[in-house]
């Protein structure tokens, strides 16, 4: 599913870029580059700097330090001449809920002068592929919250931009929409648009090409999702449970465990060693009573990773 990055122009780079608000340092000195086809996301917890980020790179907030370059050009010396180049997918995208679909992508399609025939082109293709076609009359203001989104998307990409900017767009979207949000995503990748995506969904971290993971302000860490599992030291096991929480309590005091996550049907453990931790986890849990499954030891998925090294840090600080 990868590209490789390294063999694409580079459409977005960002140096040093910093944001303060009054004591607050919400972006802290971050640096990254993204590639013509390149997904990258940023994940991390509420109020990493993610918001902060994207805003800059949209232009709609001023950097207090750095630079930004997309396709060459100084952002912050030169914005109009990037911004017809770049769309930006808010977590509110400013849809007009009294136009019908086909009148809100005529209405950004204008602000960019695209002309009709073109548009129009654009917007049959982007909402065949989010199967929207049949709502084009439909006000946007009665559509669910699953295609509000894939409009704000057809919206964003009606002027076909080379670097796309999306904040949390599948946040509250049913899976089935997040499905086609993701695939509309993919084919905008093999035409060599550039993506910046924030995401809550780990999941959807894992699709990324290349992650970024913000923790207060700074970027700790950014690579692909598999290298950076790679990061992860000891390893995970995965106890099935029908009751996560006392399986947690009974185990997360065992010697060579390091962290408990809860997942929907049990829990995930990052010990020292796997072999190692399996008889005494698999004891501590008779001991309480918790019913549960076998200690099985699984690759980690992005979550586990993130939780992980967001505890080594705050372990450390
Ligand atoms: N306009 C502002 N004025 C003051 N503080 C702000 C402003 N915008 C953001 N912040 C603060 O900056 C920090 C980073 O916020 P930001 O919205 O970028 O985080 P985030 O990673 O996007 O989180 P979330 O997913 O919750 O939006 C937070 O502490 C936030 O409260």
């Amino acid at each position: 599913m990868t590209a490789a990055p390294g063999q694409q122009a580079l459409a977005l780079d960002v140096r040093g870029l910093s944001k303060r608000f009054g004591a607050l340092t919400a972006v802290d000195n971050v640096s990254f580059s993204v590639r013509s086809g390149e997904i990258f996301g940023l994940v991390g917890p509420d109020g990493a700097g993610k918001t902060t980020t994207m805003r800059m790179l949209a232009s709609v907030m001023r950097a207090d330090a750095g630079a930004i370059r997309i396709d060459e050009v100084d952002v912050v010396a030169d914005p109009e001449r990037t911004k017809r180049h770049v769309s930006y997918m808010p977590q509110r995208f400013g849809l007009y809920d009294d136009l019908t679909v086909d009148e809100n992508i005529r209405f950004f399609a204008d602000l960019f002068d695209v002309p009709r025939k073109l548009w129009q082109e654009r917007a049959v293709q982007l909402l065949t592929a989010s199967r929207m076609l049949p709502f084009r009359q439909r006000l946007a203001g009665q559509l669910s919250g699953g295609m509000k989104q894939k409009l704000g998307l057809t919206c964003a990409l009606v002027h076909a931009p080379r670097v796309l900017l999306l904040d949390e767009p599948t946040t509250g979207v049913d899976p089935v929409s997040r499905r086609e949000f993701w695939q509309i995503l993919y084919s905008l990748r093999a035409t060599g648009v550039a993506m910046v995506i924030s995401t809550a969904y780990l999941d959807e971290a894992e699709r990324c090409d290349r992650l970024a993971l913000f923790d207060e302000g700074s970027m700790m860490y950014c690579d692909t999702p598999q290298q950076l599992k790679r990061e992860l030291p000891g390893a995970i096991v995965r106890v099935a449970s029908v009751r996560p929480r006392e399986a947690a309590a009974a185990i997360e005091r065992v010697a060579g465990v390091r962290g408990v996550l809860l997942v929907g049907d049990g829990v995930h453990v990052h010990v020292d060693d796997a072999q190692a931790s399996g008889a005494p986890l698999a004891q501590a849990l008779q001991a309480a009573g918790v019913p549960a499954g076998p200690v099985e030891r699984i690759e980690p998925t992005i979550e586990d990773l993130f939780v992980a090294l967001l505890e080594r840090k705050h372990k450390a600080a």
